[in-house]
């Protein structure tokens, strides 16, 4: 059975079968949500709101979101103007710099965030709940149901891995032994106090879920903004924590543009802001906060077949999926596949376009891209194909027979061959390495570089929660998931050396020195 269906045959289904079975859908929402994610229409909009100092707020302005899949105004979100950040900036600025918790205030906070996690953990876990959040996040950021799905459970399972006692653990310092008896060296993990989190559209739950409770965690207080086109899944989210037990006033949740929350940023002055998204809004923001900023920014991904040809059928779909799932906007998404010569006649090519052939619109396996337009695509795509030698191996065409509203994009899933050594010539790397946030990869002769995801079955996209995800090599790099990235993203090494006496037996005053 197809699990998505069109809003228009949603529209009509409900109509078809009256207010009975409106009420059972009703019955079939969680007791913490305010929407359901089935009767979201233009007759019938959903609404986002703002959290501060423990309320949920409106604000005077309201931006209204089309439906991505049809184009119809559907949801209207509550953005905060820049006249309006007082509160936000207020609320922040109530949170010292040692945080709400440390390692040596208010411990106690860190086994209330252990039972959250519990709880939250086990209300995501029934099914009534993770079908909502996942046919949420279909409705505003469209991927396959399974897409949408797994996005929900690599949450729960984050959250059911910080249970119980796993909070306080990542708190865990060490002591060395000092100099002379009395004396000792202790390293504690200490939260920055007030924080922000940016997060962009494609991963409406997981990206913001997991850097939210990692800073709370640690003892900090957040200020959460997520790309007002999918926040709907946050401001629900947010309900299901408070309903687990989250004090209210420990996290505040922004809508805004932009512009508005880089005024919040520099007016609040939060100690730390981890920054989901663009390297171009990145780098304004590192230079804007003076560094105090840790980055998980714009993904290029290469995969690379080296020269032993095997599993062809496997490799063929692992391709497929990290190329075109969620229609390439995962942010380690498969942009460019360098393949050793010895492929050409492995029929590898022919399969992955087959593959990609399965791929419609109706259960969401291709759908609208979200922040590339269709013309933008083939755009790029027309100036590739000016490179000599190069050829469009399969796609390369706008979807057809939709109502996905022209602000978006709707291409075919796409893979353009751009000769080796071409590529390598100056001014035509910048253009293929271009990141191209839709269903749109090229392929490579010949290998060239590495990657870090390795062996016959190594993918490109995979961050689940029990994996650390993030670049490396720039001091500015975040990560997101395991312990390992708490501690480094949302926690801060402090020293305290404990020096007690007693003093030295028959001490006296030394000369000076
Ligand atoms: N490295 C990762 O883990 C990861 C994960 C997901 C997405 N991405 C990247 O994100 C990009 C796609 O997301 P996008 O297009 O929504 O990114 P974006 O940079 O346009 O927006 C990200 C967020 O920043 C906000 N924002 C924009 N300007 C701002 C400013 N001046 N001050 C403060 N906030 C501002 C946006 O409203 C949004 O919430 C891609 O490049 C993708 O590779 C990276």
């Amino acid at each position: 059975m197809s699990l998505i269906l069109s809003r228009r045959r949603l529209a009509a289904a409900v109509r078809r079968s009256g207010p009975a079975a409106l009420a059972s859908r009703w019955l079939h929402t969680p007791p913490f949500a305010t929407v359901s994610p089935q009767e979201i229409s233009g007759s019938s909009p959903a609404e986002v709101q703002n959290f501060v100092q423990g309320s949920w707020t409106t604000s005077g302005n309201w931006n209204w979101l089309v439906d991505p899949l049809n184009g119809e105004k559907f949801i209207k979100v509550a953005e905060v103007q820049e006249a309006e950040i007082k509160p936000f900036v207020e609320s922040l600025s109530n949170c010292p710099k040692h945080g709400l918790h440390n390692p040596l205030k208010a411990p106690e906070r860190y086994l209330m965030y252990g039972d959250i996690s519990a709880k939250a953990a086990n209300m995501l876990g029934q099914p009534v709940v993770s079908d909502f959040f996942a046919k949420l996040i279909q409705r505003v950021s469209p991927k396959s149901y399974q897409q949408a799905l797994a996005e929900v459970q690599v949450s729960q399972k984050f959250l059911e891995n910080f249970c119980g006692d796993q909070v306080r653990f990542l708190a865990r310092s060490f002591a060395v032994p000092g100099n002379h008896l009395g004396q000792s060296s202790n390293g504690y993990r200490w939260p920055y106090g007030p924080v922000a989190i940016i997060t962009p559209f494609n991963f409406p739950l997981e990206i913001p879920l997991l850097q939210l409770m990692g800073a709370l965690y640690m003892g900090n207080k957040p200020v959460l903004k997520v790309d007002s086109k999918v926040s709907i899944v946050m401001d629900q989210m947010l309900r299901l924590l408070h309903a687990c037990g989250m004090p209210a006033e420990d996290v505040d949740f922004i809508n805004s543009d932009g512009i508005t929350m880089n005024k919040l940023l520099l007016e609040a002055n939060p100690k730390m802001t981890l920054f989901t998204g663009s390297s171009r809004i990145a780098e304004k923001l590192a230079a804007d906060l003076k560094g105090k900023i840790k980055l998980e920014d714009a993904g290029f991904d290469w995969k690379i077949l080296g020269p032993d040809v095997q599993e062809v059928d496997y490799i063929a779909w692992v391709c497929d999926q990290d190329a075109y799932a969620c229609s390439g906007q995962k942010c380690s998404a498969q942009s460019i596949l360098f393949m050793h010569k010895n492929w050409s006649s492995s029929g590898l090519l022919d399969k992955m376009k087959s593959l990609s052939e399965r791929r419609k619109l109706e259960d969401l396996t291709i759908g609208p891209v979200l922040t590339v337009t269709t013309s933008s695509m083939i755009e790029h795509m027309k100036n590739l194909l000016k490179i000599p030698g190069s050829k469009v191996l399969f796609g390369g065409e706008p979807l057809e027979n939709h109502s996905i509203p022209e602000i978006y994009g709707a291409f075919k899933p796409t893979a353009v061959f751009v000769p080796l050594s071409e590529i390598l010539k100056s001014g035509n790397f910048e253009l293929v390495t271009r990141e191209i946030f839709g269903p749109f990869q090229e392929v490579l002769g010949r290998s060239v570089n590495g990657t870090t995801y390795a062996g016959i079955r190594a993918r490109t996209t995979g961050a689940p929660q029990n994996h650390w995800f993030g670049p490396a090599g720039d001091p500015r790099g975040a990560g997101i998931g395991t312990p390992e990235a708490i501690k480094l993203v949302w926690s801060c090494h402090r020293e305290i050396i404990y020096d007690i006496g007693p003093l030295p037996k028959n001490w006296a005053l030394p000369s000076a020195t």
